[in-house]
């Protein structure tokens, strides 16, 4: 049987593509310049091998240009110009790219890398287009042609008037209709935005007219407004030069000029990779917190650029999470792009650049906190909550990756340590690394819970933030030493000699421990002699997985469930309270035993940071001792 080819409406397929291709229509002028771009590199490689051309870099640029009245925007360039061949193939054929069958003859080098491939970035000028005009000399040739098509009846071709080797794309604007405005696009000051935007580092200059303030030439010392062409593109890219001779201050600039953020950044990081895979980045870690950074609106991603073009203003795929402070971007001529260029294929060469671009932060961040800790210090106290939390998601996850470069409030030091530190100091019979929780320092330094561990001479680290002590928790050990907070039941600090004396107090005062229990109800799972305690009568602990303090944090969380911690009740039977307790059970005191117990809790609760359950039995309580 006889296959036969799919016949397609050509006028229905060209509408579709171009609308849905492309999320915006700016991009227009972005294709458009690629190809002049794309023009101008085959007549560099045609002179590499024909010896009646000459390629001398002067003489070649691109020239965008909009008139208002007539509504067109020209762009002209002074590259190889099309035949009428060509101009049937390529104009004439959608999806045919004479720049890509270009690059495949010629190979690559130098550079001078040929962004065209899908062959159909031309067409995206009828998103604003309803006539487009190519008026095209071929170099070596006396002809020119004239290419015109408005995107719906199909094109013609004929003699053309063109006198200069090279293109001139004419594109007619289309007039505004109900809901959609093109006059924009007739401005030439939002033309030069979307040229500094897309094609900022296009490696020829880019003509435009600007509107420049001068001093009058009549010595009258008046300054007027006069039209100058200028080149609107910085052309060779900041990451294409050579690290040697850029400042601090080149990158400084290059932050700023980029928007990526006000702040001046604590450290740049520029990266040219020549391998397997090949691409160029320049990151920066910024010094402050962007306002939005810790909401759902701040969208995290590096630019990204293929071959000088931007494609993507953030690429989130590029950047983990837990490092999407970091601000800067990459440009590859490697990666495969789809055919709209804004969406790209998730493909290896992109995940191989994230993980790079990983394996460089990482290092970097670890480089700083060890040479340059100030500085470090000054991004941690900005970044480091992000830090914690990368610690903490995708069920620990990255913690390998992130547990060097946490840092936390040391009880000794009285600064931030990092756990490296920490650990290299312990005493050799201190087992555990212990932390303890709460508001802030100040709260946490008095803390009763802290004093036996502290009377030890072992270092607390104070977990100030809500996230710690659950980045904590799913860490479980740092070098094999295992975190435990000063509230939790057993901090291992008796001798068996010591575990033998408190034994025996506890089963001596055992009685009296299950009264006050039974009085507390479901309150508390348990009261106990306390071994933590030296000068403080009570604290309150927590067995099991929940702590106090991450109750008190699940109990803000909207979807809370009522996740509480299993309070266990201390005391420390060596204060002069634990004797007027012992004395009313004594002397079956029930009423004093009773006030007792409950002004305990109720203080123990409050040390906490917990609220009393009912204050005003709290403070008749209160009054009823006085009295
Ligand atoms: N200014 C120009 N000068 C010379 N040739 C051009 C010019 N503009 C377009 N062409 C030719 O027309 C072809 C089709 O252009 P088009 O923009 O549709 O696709 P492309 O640039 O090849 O690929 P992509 O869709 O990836 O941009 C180009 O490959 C090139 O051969």
């Amino acid at each position: 049987m006889a296959k036969k080819e799919f016949k397609a409406e050509s006028k229905r397929l060209l509408e579709m593509m171009v609308n849905s291709i492309y999320s915006q229509r700016e991009i227009f002028l972005r294709e458009l310049i690629s190809n002049a771009s794309d023009a101008i590199d085959k007549m560099y490689y045609r002179a590499l091998t024909d010896d009646a051309i000459q390629f001398n870099q002067e003489d070649f640029y691109i020239r965008v240009h909009a008139d208002k009245e007539a509504r067109t925007i020209t762009i002209e360039d002074t590259g190889i110009g099309m035949n009428e061949a060509e101009l049937e193939k390529n104009l004439g054929t959608i999806a045919e790219s004479g720049s890509l069958a270009f690059k495949k003859e010629n190979e690559a080098e130098n550079g001078h890398d040929i962004i065209g491939q899908f062959g159909v970035g031309f067409y995206s000028a009828f998103m604003v287009a309803d006539r487009v005009v190519v008026d095209t000399k071929p170099a070596g040739s006396n002809e020119a042609y004239r290419w015109e098509s408005d995107g719906v009846e199909g094109y013609t071709i004929e003699a053309g008037s063109k006198q200069e080797t090279g293109t001139t794309i004419t594109v007619y604007v289309k007039e505004n209709e109900e809901e959609e405005s093109y006059d924009e696009f007739l401005d030439e000051s939002h033309l030069q935005s979307i040229v500094k935007k897309y094609s900022d580092f296009i490696r020829y200059p880019i003509l435009m007219n600007t509107e420049v303030q001068k001093p009058k030439e009549d010595d009258s010392e008046e300054i007027e407004t006069v039209t100058e062409e200028k080149t609107v593109n910085s052309m060779v890219p900041i990451w294409r030069k050579n690290k040697a001779d850029l400042t601090e201050e080149d990158y400084n600039n290059f932050y700023h000029e980029k928007h990526y953020g006000f702040d001046e950044p604590l450290k740049h990081i520029h990266i040219n990779v020549d391998g397997a895979i090949r691409y160029s980045s320049i990151l920066f870690i910024p010094e402050t917190t962007p306002f939005d950074f810790y909401s759902k609106e701040f969208e995290k991603g590096l630019e990204l650029y293929s071959s000088g073009v931007l494609i993507m203003d953030k690429s989130p795929d590029l950047l983990p999470d837990y490092f999407s402070f970091v601000k800067g971007m990459v440009d590859s001529e490697d990666l495969s792009l789809n055919i709209s260029r804004e969406m790209l294929q998730h493909d290896r060469q992109l995940k191989s650049i994230a993980k790079n671009i990983k394996t460089k932060i990482k290092k970097e961040l670890q480089n700083m906190l060890k040479n340059e800790r100030e500085n470090y210090e000054k991004f941690y106290e900005s970044f480091g909550r992000q830090l914690k939390f990368g610690v903490y998601n995708d069920f620990g996850q990255h913690k390998d990756d992130l547990k060097d470069l946490l840092l936390f409030h040391s009880s000794k030091e009285k600064k931030l340590v990092s756990l490296a530190e920490y650990v290299e100091r312990m005493p050799e019979d201190q087992k555990y690394i212990y932390y303890a929780t709460g508001e802030s320092i100040d709260r946490i330094e008095k803390l009763p819970q802290t004093e036996m561990v502290k009377d030890k001479g072992y270092e607390i680290l104070y977990f100030t933030e809500e996230v710690d002590e659950f980045a904590i928790k799913m860490m479980r050990e740092y070098e094999g030493k295992e975190f435990k907070s000063v509230s939790s039941g057993d901090l291992g600090l008796e001798s068996e000699e010591e575990k033998k004396e408190s034994e025996e107090t506890a089963s001596e005062h055992k009685e009296m421990f299950d009264r006050m229990n039974e009085l507390l109800g479901n309150k508390v799972k348990d009261v106990r002699i306390s071994k933590r305690l030296k000068s403080h009568p009570v604290c309150l602990t927590a067995e099991g997985e929940v702590t106090i303090e991450m109750e008190k944090i699940l109990a803000q969380m909207p979807e809370n469930q009522g996740v509480e911690a299993d309070k266990v009740l201390e005391i420390n039977h060596q204060h002069d309270v634990f004797n007027s307790l012992q004395n009313a059970y004594k002397n079956d005191d029930q009423a004093n035993f009773e006030l007792y117990t409950n002004l305990l809790y109720n203080q123990a609760r409050l040390i906490e940071g917990l609220s009393v359950e009912d204050p005003v039995a709290f403070t008749n309580d209160v009054c009823r001792m006085m009295k």
